[in-house]
């Protein structure tokens, strides 16, 4: 192998060093995270035992990936603005409640799908 793909492939193995720090940090630190991570077991058990379809667990593995990422990016956006400036500034409230608003359209989202594939089920279950 030559230095130079060598030297590429530590690289990206530095990357994605980097981006499981990211992940490591912001369950450790971030509040809403953990609780992400809780609903996530729980929504992965349910799945497993209510026997959800293939195309069911798509849409749940889109539901929680989507959800984790978008809470994770959101995090990064408030340590940036704060990292900027921690005085009061129409554009930093601003850039935190628009990456808030697009965690809030995700997760609602996400609720929706999970009533659609888990109310009849859990219906059928009890009824
Ligand atoms: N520098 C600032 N200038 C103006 N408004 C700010 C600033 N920092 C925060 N805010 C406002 O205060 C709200 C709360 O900010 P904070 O940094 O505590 O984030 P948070 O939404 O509480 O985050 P967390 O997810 O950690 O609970 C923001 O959504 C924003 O409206």
């Amino acid at each position: 192998m030559s230095s130079a793909s060598k030297g590429k492939k530590h690289r990206l193995i530095k990357s994605f060093g980097f981006a499981f720090t990211g992940i490591r940090t912001a369950i450790l630190s971030e509040r809403n995270m953990k609780i992400h991570l809780c609903i996530t077991i729980i929504v992965i058990f349910a799945s497993i035992g209510l026997s959800i379809s293939m195309i069911e667990w798509l849409f749940v593995i889109l539901a929680i990936g989507g959800m984790l990422s978008l809470e994770m990016l959101n995090s990064a956006i408030e340590r940036v603005v704060d990292l900027v400036t921690e005085e009061y500034h129409p554009l930093a409230k601003q850039g935190k409640d628009i990456a808030a608003g697009a965690v809030l359209i995700y997760a609602m989202m996400s609720v929706m799908i999970g009533l659609i594939i888990f109310l009849p089920k859990l219906f059928h279950l009890f009824f």
